[in-house]
């Protein structure tokens, strides 16, 4: 059973502030995500909770217990790192038992012969043979028991470095990118092959990565990070449906959450030549006439028709645009196209401004050049302020 807690926890190197106010409420046997870009300070804040760097301020408990002044091996938490950090020297058998082994530790392990025949002893004792032969087995990893990490492949390396960390029996899983250095076919299999784990052991699980889709799939919650603070702490499906600001919106999503730039005018949002209702439950947001916002919707909220056709069924509304270029990706096609009369907010390197991305179902047979007429399903749209980048809710007032 293992809760944490992070209230105001910060971090500086220096003059460089790696995490800023975090606060974070995981309950026992969730799997949380740290997720965000490459700097934004995951490791960092990984490695405090495990013991390995101090906090400069703010308190960590792991259940009713205060745990940032404590060494890591005080904490009940296991580590898994993605370089594996096994040891080269030893079988597969020892490095998984190597934690218990340590746990009896004396010193004169370090003595040749004696040392090697105590921790022999260690290993080969009823009580460590047994949950060793136990880890190996829910991890498939029993055949190859005698073997030495140079012989295994990245997968089987990744699972070993799994099992030292389960051997221990710790109330807390914590994993730093342990997929980075699989390729994609084995990541998608050791994914799921975590997920199932955490489900059997059970466990409470934080989980590093600057991947979207390990997070969704993954995650109880996630904790989406930029530069040190914490943009939205949600459920996967909170985060998709309801981003806290624009950042978030386009992190997630593959296409990203098109950003179609427009203002609010008489209780109705314009985009470009085209007025549409405030989605349900933004009425209240309204009266700040002729502010500007920007209209979220997903690239699969939206759909192609020809040039022309008529739009405005009821909650919906067409936008004229040109096909800028066509993606198929095998079950879908992803389709961009040029908006004649609305702007859209990008920034990603390279992005055509006006530019939106649709997803259409099979293989799409439009071209580039082809005027279309894309119809927006605003049941599930969102608005943000454009001054803020702030997700609009009901009742609250666009800003000034
Ligand atoms: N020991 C250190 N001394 C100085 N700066 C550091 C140190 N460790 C981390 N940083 C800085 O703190 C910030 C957060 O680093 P961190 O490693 O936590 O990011 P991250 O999100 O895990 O990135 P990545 O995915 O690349 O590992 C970065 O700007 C990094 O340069």
């Amino acid at each position: 059973m293992a809760s944490i807690k992070l209230q105001h926890v910060a971090k500086h190197f220096g003059t460089k502030v790696a995490i800023s106010d975090v606060d974070l409420d995981v309950n026992d046997g969730e799997f949380l995500v740290l997720l965000g870009p490459s700097g934004c300070g995951k490791s960092t804040l990984l490695r405090m909770l495990a013991g390995l760097e101090t906090v400069s301020s703010g308190e960590i408990h792991l259940n009713d217990r205060r745990v940032d002044q404590l060494p890591p091996s005080a904490r009940d938490m296991a580590f898994v790192f993605q370089s594996y950090a096994l040891y080269p020297h030893m079988s597969v058998r020892r490095n998984i038992a190597f934690p218990l082994i340590m746990r009896q530790f004396k010193w004169w392990f370090h003595i040749p012969l004696i040392g090697g025949w105590a921790k022999r002893r260690i290993e080969r004792s009823p009580e460590v043979a047994d949950l060793v032969e136990k880890t190996a087995r829910t991890l498939s990893l029993t055949e190859m028991l005698d073997r030495y990490p140079r012989t295994l492949s990245g997968g089987q390396r990744q699972r070993v470095a799994l099992g030292r960390a389960m051997v221990r029996q710790p109330e807390v899983f914590l994993m730093d990118e342990p997929l980075s250095n699989l390729d994609a076919k084995l990541r998608t299999a050791m994914r799921a092959e975590i997920t199932r784990l955490h489900q059997r052991v059970g466990g409470t699980f934080v989980y590093v990565t600057h991947d979207q889709v390990e997070a969704m799939t993954m995650g109880t919650r996630i904790a989406l990070m930029r530069d040190g603070v914490v943009q939205q702490f949600g459920t996967p499906r909170e985060i998709y449906t309801s981003p806290a600001n624009t950042y978030v919106a386009r992190f997630i999503g593959t296409p990203p959450m098109n950003l179609i730039e427009g203002r609010v005018e008489g209780g109705m949002i314009k985009l470009g030549e085209a007025s549409l209702p405030m989605p349900h439950g933004l009425a209240a947001a309204a009266h700040a006439a002729g502010e500007p916002i920007l209209l979220g919707i997903r690239p699969n909220a939206l759909t192609l028709g020809a040039a022309g056709a008529p739009g405005q069924l009821a909650g919906q509304v067409s936008l004229a645009g040109q096909v800028s270029l066509v993606e198929h990706v095998g079950a879908e096609s992803v389709v961009a196209v040029k908006l004649s009369h609305a702007s859209t907010a990008h920034d990603e390197e390279g992005a055509v401004p006006g530019e939106i991305m649709i997803t259409t179902q099979g293989y799409s047979d439009l071209e580039p050049g082809d005027q279309v007429s894309v119809v927006a399903d605003l049941s599930e749209a969102v608005l943000f302020s454009r001054a803020t980048g702030e997700r609009l809710r009901a009742g609250l007032a666009l800003a000034a």
